[in-house]
């Protein structure tokens, strides 16, 4: 019996959220294209990251917002209830993990869905179990990348979590180790300690949320103490053990920590010797490719999501799939650009940012003013009760913002308007005639530009 073999026009490797965004663009335009996927259709963000996840802190938000009663209104008796948010993650937002909607999906839009792992043989050639896949005009990388262990003693050998088990959490621990201090860490260390795990977040920088403005990480780490999360930075794990029921986790310098779970959120991690890309003459040692403003990595090879290092987001995926469907279709569309890109870490206070944060714009050159106000200081804010900033660079050469950060209730939805004014360019000037609805979160942005200073 020979080796099946299917030739198309494209194929595409891994269907994330833009693998399968370009693979039923292109398939619509009539290309003919094999999606491959070894796991679920739609990646990592429908199953195991962005949706369930963000299920889970919609929960906890209310019970956190519950307890804010006493304070605000009377009397309430708040009683978590974990079966609810694992059945609702388990029947409502992953079908039980189950990708026949994305597939079928798929299917009606014209894509050959092919199950296993894809590996480049030769430029245009791959291989996916006992199958030869044949792409004339193409590959599209879309792998994504998996959780990053990091190479403590013991740590491996462990039952730890990462974030693919924690969405799957039947039961909340009664003890909690995380370790890191990202957005995952900080994301799923408040959603547990408020169903009444006891949490250690362990972060190896000295801040949280170290990507962001550190005001950001400052005020997280505030809400954390608050909610008796407690928060070591700078830590150093030296061995991780598990006697078949509880972990210990070493610390340098620290007393070793006790619990019952331990979940690592310590980064991402790709395979791109897996993947074969030396095929195409790439290293395959690197953590990503590169990618030009099209997409394109190697003539006949495009890449977009995780792996190209510009941002591990969804909206990143879907943002180069239009731009890598549009090239290989040969349409004359305009090139990527990096300048707003948009990030939102759903903590309470919400973290949203876009841009340059200060340190980064600084370490660019430039001449950099920066305007900071206090959402407590705002009308809503002191109604609210609430804690949270708004930070903004300006670049004092060009007149515009470069950078923003709305962090509080709702900081991604009030980064919105931040998120446009950096990525049209628009002028401080017309930023400060703007009119602010009374009494809004957004309306701190006056305040913030009305500080802006060298
Ligand atoms: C806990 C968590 C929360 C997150 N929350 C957010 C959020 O709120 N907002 C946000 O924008 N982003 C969030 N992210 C990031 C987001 O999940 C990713 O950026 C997003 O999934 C896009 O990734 P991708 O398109 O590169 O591929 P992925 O979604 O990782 O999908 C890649 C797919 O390729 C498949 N694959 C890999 N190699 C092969 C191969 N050789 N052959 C066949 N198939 C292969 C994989 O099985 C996978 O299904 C979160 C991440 C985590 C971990
Ligand atoms: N809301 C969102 O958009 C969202 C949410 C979650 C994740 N994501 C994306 O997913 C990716 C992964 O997120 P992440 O938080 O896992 O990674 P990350 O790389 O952003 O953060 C990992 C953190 O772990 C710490 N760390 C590393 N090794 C450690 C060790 N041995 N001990 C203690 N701490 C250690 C690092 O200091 C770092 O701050 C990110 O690129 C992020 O943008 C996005």
């Amino acid at each position: 019996m020979g080796v099946a073999e299917l030739v198309v026009d494209v194929a595409v490797v891994g269907l994330g959220p833009g693998g399968e965004a370009v693979a039923s663009r292109l398939a619509q335009a009539g290309q003919s294209v094999a999606g491959i996927e070894a796991r679920l259709v739609g990646g990592e963000c429908p199953y195991y990251a962005c949706v369930p996840t963000k299920g889970m802190i919609r929960a906890a938000d209310v019970l956190a917002e519950a307890r804010r009663v006493p304070e605000f209104a009377g009397t309430a008796q708040v009683t978590p209830d974990w079966g609810k948010v694992a059945a609702r993650v388990r029947d409502e937002i992953t079908t039980d993990w189950n990708d026949q909607a994305a597939v079928d999906r798929l299917v009606a839009a014209g894509v050959q869905i092919v199950r296993g792992r894809a590996r480049i043989t030769e430029p245009g050639v791959l291989v996916v179990g006992d199958q030869v896949v044949r792409a004339r005009r193409g590959i599209v990388l879309n792998p994504g990348t998996d959780p990053a262990v990091p190479p403590v003693p013991g740590l491996a050998d462990t039952p730890l979590w990462t974030n693919r088990e924690a969405v799957r959490a039947t039961a909340v621990p009664e003890s909690l180790v995380v370790i890191g201090g990202g957005p995952v860490g900080c994301e799923f260390a408040q959603v547990f300690a408020r169903f009444g795990a006891k949490v250690t977040l362990l972060q190896s920088n000295d801040r949280l949320l170290p990507l962001d403005e550190p005001e950001a990480g400052a005020l997280l780490a505030e809400r954390f103490a608050a909610e008796h999360i407690r928060v070591k930075t700078g830590a150093k794990i030296t061995a991780v053990r598990h006697d078949g029921e509880r972990f210990t986790v070493e610390l340098d310098g620290d007393n070793p920590i006790n619990a019952a779970q331990v979940l690592v959120a310590a980064g991402r991690k790709s395979d791109l010797a897996e993947l074969g890309v030396g095929a195409y003459g790439l290293d395959e040692s690197a953590r990503g490719v590169t990618v030009d403003d099209h997409m394109r990595v190697a003539d006949g090879l495009w890449a977009i999501g995780d792996i190209t290092g510009k941002g591990a987001f969804t909206h990143m995926s879907m943002y180069q799939s239009a731009i890598a469907a549009a090239d290989i279709l040969g349409e004359d569309g305009p090139g990527a650009e990096y300048h707003a890109v948009p990030r939102v870490t759903f903590t309470d206070p919400e973290i949203g940012s876009v841009g340059l944060t200060e340190a980064a714009a600084r370490a660019a050159g430039l001449n950099v003013r920066v305007g900071i106000t206090q959402l407590s200081s705002s009308t809503r804010g002191f109604l609210h009760k609430a804690e949270g900033l708004i930070k903004l660079i300006e670049d004092a050469d060009t007149g515009v913002l470069v950078g923003a950060t709305s962090a509080g209730p709702t900081g991604g939805e009030v980064l919105g308007a931040l998120v446009l004014a950096v990525h049209a360019r628009v002028p401080v000037d017309q930023l400060r005639r703007m009119i602010y609805a009374y009494p809004t979160f957004h309306r701190a942005i006056e305040s913030a530009l009305a500080d802006l200073r060298a």
